[in-house]
C-alpha cells in the first residue's frame, strides 16, 4: 500500500523521509513535488488547511499512488497521513511528546454570535470532524508511543492562555492544534481514502513564546515515530476498521 503524507513545510517533510532514506525519489507531478521513500510519497504542501487540502487533493489525483511494475495492480493511494509539528494542550500532551489523532476537528469552522461560538453544523452545513479509523490510530499509538485524542485545525495559532482554554472547553478530548489535519482529511474524502493525522509537539498551546518552541526535538521525534510505521501499515486490514 503507498501512503501520502503531507506535511506543511519542507523540514517537516524532510524529518518524515528521513526516516527511511536520506535520498528520495523526487516526483513532479501538477500541483505538487513527491518526495518518495519506500512506501510514503510525503509533499509540503505549505501551512493552513487551504494549501493543505490543496496540495492532498493534487497529490491524491496525480495517479502517483498506483504502483507500477511486474505483479502490480492500479492501486490509488492507501492512506493519506496529515503529519508535522504542532502545539500541545497541557498536561496531556507535553513538548517532546507525539500525538494521533483520534479525531481531526475543525475548531474555529463557523461563525461568532453574541453567545459565543457556532460550528458550521449548528449553521446547518459542512461538517467540523473526521475520524480516522479507530484500529489503525491505536495501532499506531502502541507502536509509536503516542498519545491518542483529538487534534484541532485552527487558522490561527492559539496565542494566549484565554483562548487555549476556551479551547479545551469546547473540545474537552483535544491534545493537540495544528493548521491542516482539516484540510487534508477533507481531500482524503473526496476520494474515500482514509486519513491519518500524526503530531511531534514542539511547543505548549497557551501564551505565544517563539523561543521556547522546541522544533528541532518534535522533528527527531517525527522522523522516530515514522521509523516504526512500516509494520502497522503492513498488518492494517482497511475494509474492517474505515473512518466514519
Ligand atoms: O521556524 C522553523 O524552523 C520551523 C521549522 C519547522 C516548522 C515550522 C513551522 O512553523 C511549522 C508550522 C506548522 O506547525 C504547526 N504548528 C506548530 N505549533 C503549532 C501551534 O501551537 N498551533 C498551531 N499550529 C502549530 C502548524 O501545523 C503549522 O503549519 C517552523
Amino acid at each position: 500500500m503507498r501512503v501520502l503524507v503531507v506535511t506543511a513545510v519542507p523540514v517537516e517533510r524532510d524529518a518524515v523521509t528521513r526516516a527511511f532514506t536520506d535520498e528520495p525519489q523526487i516526483l513532479d507531478v501538477p500541483g505538487a513535488e513527491l518526495h518518495r521513500a519506500g512506501a510514503f510519497d510525503v509533499v509540503a504542501g505549505g501551512a493552513g488547511p487551504a494549501s493543505a487540502a490543496a496540495a492532498a487533493a493534487f497529490a491524491l489525483a496525480s495517479g502517483a499512488g498506483a504502483e507500477v511494475g511486474p505483479g502490480a495492480g492500479a492501486e490509488p493511494y492507501g492512506l493519506v497521513v496529515s503529519a508535522g509539528i504542532g502545539g500541545g494542550f497541557a498536561p496531556d500532551a507535553p513538548v517532546g511528546s507525539l500525538v494521533v489523532a483520534s479525531g481531526i476537528v475543525a475548531a474555529d469552522l463557523g461563525a461568532e454570535t453574541p453567545d459565543g461560538f457556532v460550528p458550521v453544523t449548528a449553521l446547518g452545513f459542512g461538517r467540523e470532524r473526521f475520524v480516522p479509523p479507530p484500529g489503525l490510530v491505536r495501532d499506531v499509538a502502541a507502536a509509536t508511543g503516542a498519545l491518542t485524542g483529538e487534534v484541532l485545525t485552527v487558522s490561527t495559532v492559539t496565542g494566549s492562555a484565554g483562548r487555549a482554554a476556551a479551547l479545551r472547553t469546547a473540545h474537552p478530548h483535544a491534545v493537540a492544534e495544528a493548521m491542516e489535519g482539516f484540510g487534508v482529511a477533507e481531500a482524503a474524502e473526496r476520494l474515500r481514502v482514509p486519513v491519518l493525522e500524526i503530531r511531534a509537539v514542539s511547543n505548549a498551546v497557551g501564551p505565544r513564546d517563539r523561543n521556547a518552541w522546541r522544533i528541532g526535538d518534535a522533528l527527531a521525534a517525527l522522523t522516530e515515530a515514522f521509523g516504526k510505521l512500516t509494520p502497522v501499515l503492513e498488518g492494517w486490514t482497511t475494509p474492517h476498521d474505515r473512518h466514519r
